[in-house]
């Protein structure tokens, strides 16, 4: 079987994989690197995902629709920050010739037999998934598929989505029977911060084909590009299903964390403390209170399962409307801590650190800062904010008026709220504040020589 003409590659470069033969010859044909491989997305997830596969299989072309990302990556440069061996690893496989980038996603897909599918797919305002980003690529794969070409979807999707949307799009625009080429869902179980090390095996790899040839092709693949086991799941849907549950899971024990850390008040004691306690048995985890749960991902794969079911889900819904309420909660503990000084929210400077929704990544969707920033100037606050990792009008743009690190200090605030610990802050020095309420979202200053309340575990 050969490529389409006019691929990226020359024609025939590119082993089909699906229904190509045994076990054996479909991995002489990884190992023996005849396999070319597209990355569609190359972001914080993608690059990494690029680089493992480049590493092992040795011809990967990514795809971004960025021209800047297209151009930092074949100019050896990495622009994903804070990923150990992540720089490096991508300099020398550009150097090396393995992996390479473009926008032309047709191109990549007329040159490539695998294609790995890891775009964003966020949920609109009316919380429903918004799967247009990936409607867009598989539409380039379908018009450069052929025959024996295998489509891994890794960026999380409702259930279902592979094989009642991916296939039938691929069938109708590339004109191939559904048999003639392999889907499997292979979900990114990976944490940005330790992305190459959560890719190569940190946990198993699962995988879920749409049919068992597309299963084993996955298995095989993902067998060679990871270190650890292949979980093979009964279908796509049911690996579709786990990569949520996970996400679903911790939406639910964060919410419960959550709601035992408002009670720290009324039961007069440190709920961190008792959770941490009660967590040194082995059928208790309960996560960590703090002032909500952001990010593009768990807070929004709720929403993949409530938007596709018909039975009520009280307890996926109560969860989110737990964790969305952290906020809020934190910004009443604000009011009522400067109440007992006599300082009234209208005459508050109020300076929140961190608005990324997590320490050490650049990614602010669904942060908690944002409604914590809306509740504070609700309240009549003048709400200052200050973040390593954004600009001043990414901060700007939450609504509060964007500090340095390095001038904390001289904004002289009544209250300063810790959202996200960056570890930028581990510098403030303390003693430079006067007489400052310290709320700690996430139980991380320490001492700071000031009065301060840290959620989950109350007054110190
Ligand atoms: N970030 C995480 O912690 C994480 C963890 C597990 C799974 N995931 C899944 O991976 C997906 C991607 O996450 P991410 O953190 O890499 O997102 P990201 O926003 O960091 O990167 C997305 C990349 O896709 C590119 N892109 C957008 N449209 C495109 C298109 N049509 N064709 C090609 N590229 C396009 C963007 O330019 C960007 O570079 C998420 O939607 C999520 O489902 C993310
Ligand atoms: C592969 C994949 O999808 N990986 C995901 C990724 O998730 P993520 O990058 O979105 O980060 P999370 O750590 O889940 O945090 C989300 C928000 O919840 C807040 N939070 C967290 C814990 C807690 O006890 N209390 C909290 O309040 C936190 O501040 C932040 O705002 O890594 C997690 C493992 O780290 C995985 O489990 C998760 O599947």
């Amino acid at each position: 079987m050969t490529r389409r003409a006019g691929g990226m590659a020359e024609v025939g470069a590119s082993t089909p994989l699906y229904g190509a033969g045994p076990d054996d010859e479909v991995r002489d044909a990884i190992e023996g690197r005849d396999a070319s491989v597209a990355v569609y997305g190359l972001g914080k997830m993608g690059l990494p995902l690029a680089a493992v596969y480049a590493a092992r299989v040795g011809d990967v072309i990514g795809v971004d629709v960025d021209e800047s990302v297209v151009e930092s990556l074949n100019g050896g440069d990495c622009h994903v920050d804070r990923e150990p061996e992540l720089p490096g690893l991508t300099t020398r496989l550009v150097e090396d010739g393995k992996l390479r980038a473009t926008s032309d996603a047709r191109a990549a897909a007329d040159a490539a037999s695998v294609h790995v599918v890891i775009v964003p797919t966020p949920v609109t305002d009316a919380k429903e998934p918004d799967l247009s980003v990936v409607d867009a690529v598989v539409e380039s794969v379908a018009d450069g598929l052929s025959p024996g070409d295998v489509v891994f979807v890794e960026c999380t999707v409702p259930p279902g989505t592979c094989r009642d949307r991916v296939v039938p799009t691929l069938v109708e625009r590339s004109g191939l029977d559904a048999d003639e080429f392999g889907v499997a869902f292979c979900p990114e179980r990976t944490s940005s911060g330790r992305a190459i090390e959560d890719i190569t095996g940190a946990y198993p790899k699962v995988v879920g084909g749409v049919d068992a040839e597309s299963a084993r092709i996955a298995e095989i693949v993902y067998g060679y590009v990871t270190d650890n086991e292949v979980i093979r799941a009964s279908d796509a849907r049911t690996a579709e299903a786990v990569k949520l549950f996970e996400g679903l899971y911790r939406d639910v024990n964060i919410a419960l964390a959550n709601e035992l850390g408002t009670l720290a008040d009324d039961l007069a004691i440190d709920v961190r403390e008792a959770i941490e306690t009660a967590n040194t048995q082995p059928f208790c985890d309960i996560h960590d209170p703090g002032p909500g749960v952001g990010g593009h991902c768990i807070p929004w794969y709720p929403y993949f399962v409530m938007s596709r079911v018909t039975e009520p889900t009280p307890l996926l819904r109560m969860a989110r409307e737990v964790n969305d309420s952290m906020p809020a909660f934190t910004a009443r503990i604000v009011e009522r801590e400067l109440g007992e000084r006599d300082t009234p929210m209208d005459r508050a400077r109020v300076l929140v650190l961190g608005v990324t929704y997590r320490p050490g990544v650049e990614e602010s969707r669904a942060t908690p800062a944002g409604p914590l920033i809306a509740e504070l100037n609700h309240r009549g606050a003048e709400t200052l904010a200050s973040d390593p990792l954004l600009d001043h009008d990414a901060i700007a743009s939450f609504g509060a008026e964007p500090v340095d690190v390095s001038e904390l200090v001289r904004t002289d605030p009544d209250a300063v709220v810790v959202v996200t610990p960056h570890e930028e802050f581990d510098a403030i020095e303390w003693d430079g504040f006067d007489d400052v309420l310290v709320v700690d979202g996430r139980d991380s200053v320490g001492d700071t020589g000031h009065r301060t309340y840290t959620i989950g575990s109350g007054r110190r």
